[in-house]
C-alpha cells in the first residue's frame, strides 16, 4: 500500500484519540459502578424499546429513503436541489426543536395530532426517523450519484424496464454504501434522545431511561445503564460489517459444446432506410445532424468531440433531450424508449456492470439467447474468463464482452457500435472485424459504427457520415465520400496525407506542375465527378498508393529514402509540385528520378476552399 503523509496520519489519529478518550474514561470508572440502584427490570425494557423503535424506524427509512437517494441523484432541476436541501435540515436541528416541530404535527391539536402517537412506542419510532433519516438518504443519494449512467443506459437498451434496471443495477451497486447508511441510520436512531424526549417520554427508550436514571441515582448508577447501550451500538456494528463483507466471487461453469456462430453461405439482407434529424443544445456544443440513408452498414467518422457518440446515444433513444426525429424504414422510433427501440448497442466504454461476471453480463439482455450467447463467448475468447468481474478484465476483454452481449440479443433492428474494435490488438481487431461483418451481413439490421479509422470505415461500411462540430460535412456512399471528400478536413478524417495542389484540365486530368497531369476516375468507375476545368484542387493518395515502378506513368524524384520500418520503406519524393511521404515496397531500390503509379480509382481529389 502506499505510504501516507506524516501530517495526514497525525491528524487522523489526535481525531480518532479524541472520540476513544470518553470510552476509557468510562472504563476507568467501572470500579465505581453502583448496580444497587439500577432497576434492572425496567433497564432490559428500555433496552427492548429501543432496539424495536430504531430497527422499525431503520426499515421505514430503507423503504422510503433508498427510493429518495435515487431521485435525488438522478433528479434535475430546482425542486430537487431544494427537496436535497430540505432532507439534510432534521441535521442541522438541535434535537429538541425536532421534538418540538413533530409536536407541532403530531401532538395535541396538530394537524396529525388524532393519529395519538405521543406517549406511544409509534412516537419513538417517528422522532427517531426524523432525526436518523438523512444518514441514509444521503448515503443513497452519493452511491447512486457515483454510478456511471451508462450503465442503466445500456441495460435501457438491452430490453430492461426502469424497475429492472433499478433492482438489478442501481440496487447492487450501491448497495454496500447504502448498507453503511442503514447501520449509521439505526445507530442514531438507537441513540436518539431530544426529539423522542419531546414527543414520546413514555414508554421509557434506553436514552430516556438513562437521562432519569441519572437524575435519580447520579453518576456512580450510569455505568451499569450505558453498559447494554454500548453493547447493543457494537453489535450493530458488527452486523452492519458482516453484511456489508465483500463475497467470495465464486467462479460460474464453464459452457458446454459450442454451436457455430454464423453460416457463412447466408445471404446480404436487403438495405434499411434512416432518416434523422437531431437537435441537441448544449452550453458550447449544439449537435444538429440530419441524415437520409439507405445502407445496412454506417460510419461515422469524425474528430473528437464532433458529436458522433451523442449521435448513437440519441438513435439509441438515451438522449433524452435531443429533439430526435428516428425513423427507420419509414418507422417512428422516436416516441419508444431505448428498452422498445431493439438495439444492440456496444457503448465507447463497454458500461460493464461490475457486480456481473462475464457470463451474466453476456446473457444480461431480457431476449438473449442462450446459444447464441455461447457461441459469441466462444468466439471472442471469453470462455475461460466466464467466471472473471470486470475489475478483473483488459480493456480488450472488456470490449469483447460487451460486443459479445450486443450480439446474443434475439430481436436486434439496429446495431449501434461506439468504436467497438479500439482497445484491441492489431491481428485480433482484423480478425473480429472480418467476424463481425460476417454476422451483419447475414442480420437483417442497420448498423452504425463510430469509428476513428477510415480503413475500417471503408471495410465494414457502405454509407459514411463525417460530422464535425455537431454538423454532419459529408455524407454518401463509401466510394464517393473517399474519393471526393468535398473538404481539406474532411480528406483529412478521411486519411488523407500526401496531399498535393493542382488544376482540372479540360480533359479531366489533374495539372500537379512540372508538366505532369494525374488520371482520375471515380472508384464506381462513374465518370470523375470533378471540379469544372480550371477549379483549383487538392488531391491525396495514401501514402502506400503511390508506387514508384519503371513503367509507371508519371515521372517524379526521390528526394530520400529511409531505412525499412514494419515492412515497408518510408521515401520522400517530388511529383509535380509536390513533396509527398510515400510507404515503398522493401525491395524498392529507386533513387533520384523514377517513375511512379498512382491507381487513378485511389486519388482523392476537393475544390480548394
Ligand atoms: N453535458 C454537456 N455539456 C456541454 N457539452 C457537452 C456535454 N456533454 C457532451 N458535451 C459535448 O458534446 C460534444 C459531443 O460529444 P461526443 O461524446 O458525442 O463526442 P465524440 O465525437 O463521440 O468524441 P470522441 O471521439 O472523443 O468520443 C463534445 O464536444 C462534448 O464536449
Amino acid at each position: 500500500m502506499r505510504r501516507m503523509p506524516g501530517a495526514v496520519r497525525v491528524l487522523a489519529c489526535l481525531l480518532g484519540l479524541w472520540l476513544l478518550a470518553p470510552f476509557v474514561a468510562g472504563l476507568l470508572r467501572l470500579g465505581d459502578a453502583d448496580w444497587s440502584g439500577v432497576d434492572r427490570t425496567a433497564l432490559a425494557r428500555a433496552a427492548g424499546v429501543s432496539v424495536a423503535s430504531a430497527s422499525l424506524a431503520t426499515l421505514l427509512i430503507g423503504l422510503f429513503g433508498i427510493p429518495l437517494g435515487y431521485v435525488l441523484a438522478r433528479g434535475r432541476g430546482w425542486w430537487t436541489a431544494w427537496l436535497g436541501g430540505v432532507v439534510q435540515l432534521p441535521l442541522a436541528l438541535p434535537p429538541l426543536a425536532g421534538g418540538v416541530l413533530l409536536l407541532f404535527l403530531l401532538g395535541y391539536g396538530g394537524p396529525l395530532g388524532a393519529l395519538g402517537l405521543s406517549e406511544h412506542f409509534a412516537g419513538i419510532v417517528a422522532a427517531e426517523m426524523f432525526v436518523a433519516s438523512p444518514f441514509l438518504i444521503i448515503a443513497a443519494r452519493s452511491a447512486f450519484a457515483a454510478i456511471d449512467p451508462a450503465l442503466e443506459d445500456v441495460a435501457a437498451t438491452l430490453g430492461h424496464r426502469p424497475g429492472t434496471i433499478f433492482r438489478r443495477v442501481s440496487l447492487p451497486l450501491a448497495w454496500r454504501p447504502i448498507l453503511a447508511g442503514l447501520v449509521l441510520a439505526w445507530l442514531r436512531a438507537f441513540g436518539e434522545f431530544g426529539a423522542t424526549v419531546m414527543l414520546a417520554y413514555h414508554p421509557y427508550s434506553l436514552p430516556v431511561f438513562t437521562y432519569v436514571a441519572f437524575g435519580e441515582a447520579g453518576l456512580p448508577s450510569m455505568l451499569p445503564v450505558l453498559a447494554p447501550t454500548l453493547v447493543l451500538a457494537a453489535l450493530a456494528m458488527a452486523v452492519g460489517h458482516w453484511l456489508a463483507r465483500p463475497v467470495a466471487r465464486g467462479a460460474v461453469p464453464r459452457t458446454g459444446p459450442l454451436p457455430p456462430l454464423i453460416d457463412r453461405a447466408v445471404a446480404e439482407a436487403p438495405p434499411r432506410h434512416l432518416m434523422l434529424a437531431l437537435r441537441r443544445d448544449l452550453p458550447g456544443f449544439t449537435l444538429d445532424v440530419r441524415l437520409d440513408s439507405r445502407a445496412r452498414r454506417i460510419a461515422i467518422l469524425g474528430p473528437s468531440g464532433s458529436g458522433k457518440s451523442m449521435t448513437l446515444r440519441a438513435i439509441a433513444g438515451l438522449e433524452e433531450r435531443a429533439g430526435a426525429q428516428v425513423r427507420l424504414d419509414g418507422r417512428d422510433l422516436s416516441p419508444l424508449p431505448p428498452e422498445q427501440r431493439a438495439v444492440a448497442y456496444v457503448p465507447q466504454g463497454y458500461a460493464l456492470p461490475p457486480h456481473l461476471t462475464v457470463a451474466r453480463q453476456v446473457r444480461f439482455a431480457v431476449d438473449c439467447v442462450p446459444d447464441r450467447a455461447a457461441a459469441w463467448m466462444a468466439a471472442l475468447g471469453l470462455e475461460d474468463l466466464a467466471g472473471r468481474y470486470p475489475d478483473a478484465l483488459s480493456p480488450g476483454q472488456r470490449q469483447r464482452v460487451a460486443l459479445a452481449r450486443a450480439f446474443a440479443r434475439r430481436n436486434v433492428d439496429l446495431v449501434l457500435l461506439d468504436e467497438p474494435f479500439s482497445a484491441l490488438d492489431a491481428p485480433l481487431r482484423a480478425r473480429l472485424r472480418r467476424e463481425v461483418l460476417a454476422v451483419l451481413r447475414g442480420m437483417q439490421v442497420l448498423t452504425v459504427l463510430v469509428t476513428h479509422d477510415p480503413a475500417e470505415a471503408l471495410a465494414m461500411a457502405e454509407d459514411v457520415v463525417l460530422l464535425d462540430g455537431g454538423r454532419v460535412i459529408r455524407a454518401g456512399s463509401a466510394a464517393a465520400v473517399f474519393a471526393r471528400p468535398g473538404s481539406e478536413l474532411a480528406a483529412r478524417l478521411l486519411g488523407a496525407e500526401a496531399i498535393g495542389d493542382g488544376v482540372v484540365r479540360p480533359d479531366g486530368r489533374i495539372d500537379v506542375g512540372q508538366g505532369v497531369a494525374l488520371q482520375v476516375r471515380h472508384p464506381d468507375g462513374e465518370r470523375a465527378d470533378l471540379p469544372p476545368p480550371g477549379a483549383r484542387v487538392r488531391w491525396s493518395a495514401r501514402p502506400y498508393q503511390i508506387r514508384p515502378a519503371e513503367e509507371g506513368a508519371y515521372p517524379a524524384r526521390i528526394l530520400w529514402r529511409g531505412p525499412i520500418q514494419d515492412g515497408q520503406r518510408p521515401m520522400r519524393l517530388l511529383l509535380g509540385d509536390a513533396e509527398l511521404e510515400i510507404l515503398a515496397d522493401p525491395s524498392c531500390m529507386a533513387e533520384g528520378a523514377c517513375r511512379v503509379d498512382i491507381d487513378p480509382a485511389c486519388l482523392q481529389v476537393w475544390p480548394v476552399a
